[in-house]
């Protein structure tokens, strides 16, 4: 199971160097669903959700010497300046201890993207993009309730200009490099989910996850040894036919048996 994060819990360990995480990126206009989906892909994926906004809030509310600027950023929409999002984004992962993360509402504009890049050395695996039109946005963010100083009118439009500006620019790069996955979020929330689903699932060829290492395929019941060799190399098998894979007979060695040790013992 994966999990919402609270900045500045635990001490930061190591290097992300060292932890090669596995990142998606989350993109969408403001108020697009992108905090609500990750709630749900947390559940059912073994992500840690990693919202920019958040740790932006949370660091002000630290007190920290950068709180004031942060806080008149956000107030006029702007996007606050990279390296202060990279630190707060870096500690989070390294207290954390995860190594899949859903990195939601980063990057926002070039210099978030090129910064990331250059500091963590991390590509993201793809890049989830919520598509809603302003009128839906709009709807949903004066009726969000969560006391934010943004969700007023006039800091909505502003930042619906600058996701224009500054956002889609950063999705139409990924999407040149072939690694966007586009929803449509304009529909009700478990629809949306269908669509973000299925991007998630390994089998899905939109998925660009590592696949996971095929486990050696030891099949100890043999109805007929001859069918062995025929059988060698594929990964499956039906009727209760046993097959001996490369990997199979590796694990096996490693074990100090052969395959016919196995056939004796069935
Ligand atoms: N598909 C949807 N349909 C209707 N309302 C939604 C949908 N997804 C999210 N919401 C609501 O819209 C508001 C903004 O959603 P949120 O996930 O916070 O967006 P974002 O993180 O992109 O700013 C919230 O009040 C949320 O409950
Ligand atoms: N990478 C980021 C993310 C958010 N922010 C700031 O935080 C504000 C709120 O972002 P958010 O992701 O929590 O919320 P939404 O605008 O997506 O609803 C943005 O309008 C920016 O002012 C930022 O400066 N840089």
């Amino acid at each position: 199971m994966g999990e919402v994060v609270d900045a500045g819990k635990k001490e930061a360990n190591g290097s992300l160097a060292d932890l090669n995480p596995t990142v998606v990126f989350v993109l969408g206009g403001p108020g697009s669903g992108k905090g609500t989906q990750c709630a749900n892909i947390v559940q059912h994926f073994g992500f840690t959700h990693l919202s920019a906004g958040d740790l932006l809030r949370a660091e002000i509310k630290s007190g920290s010497e950068n709180g004031t600027m942060i806080s008149n950023m956000i107030k006029e929409g702007k996007i606050v300046p990279s390296e202060v999002t990279i630190k707060l984004l870096e500690r989070a992962m390294l207290e954390n201890g995860n190594d899949k993360f859903l990195i939601d509402g980063f990057p926002r504009n070039e210099e978030n993207r090129a910064a990331f890049e250059a500091v963590t050395k991390i590509e993201p695996s793809f890049v989830l993009f919520f598509d809603c039109s302003d009128e839906e946005m709009e709807r949903r963010l004066l009726g969000r309730n969560q006391g934010r100083e943004d969700d007023n009118i006039e800091t909505i439009r502003k930042r619906f200009k600058v996701f224009q500006d500054s956002s889609l620019p950063v999705i139409e790069y990924y999407n040149s490099k072939g690694k966007v996955r586009k929803i449509d979020a304009g529909r009700p929330v478990e629809e949306v989910y269908e669509s973000v689903k299925a991007i998630f699932e390994p089998k899905n060829e939109k998925c660009c996850f590592p696949a996971p290492a095929p486990t050696p395929a030891i099949v100890t019941k043999i109805s007929d040894p001859m069918s062995i060799e025929a059988n060698n190399n594929n990964d499956a098998g039906d009727g209760g036919f046993s097959i001996f894979d490369q990997e199979s007979e590796l694990f096996l060695s490693l074990l100090g048996l052969t395959k016919y040790d196995i056939l004796k013992e069935s």
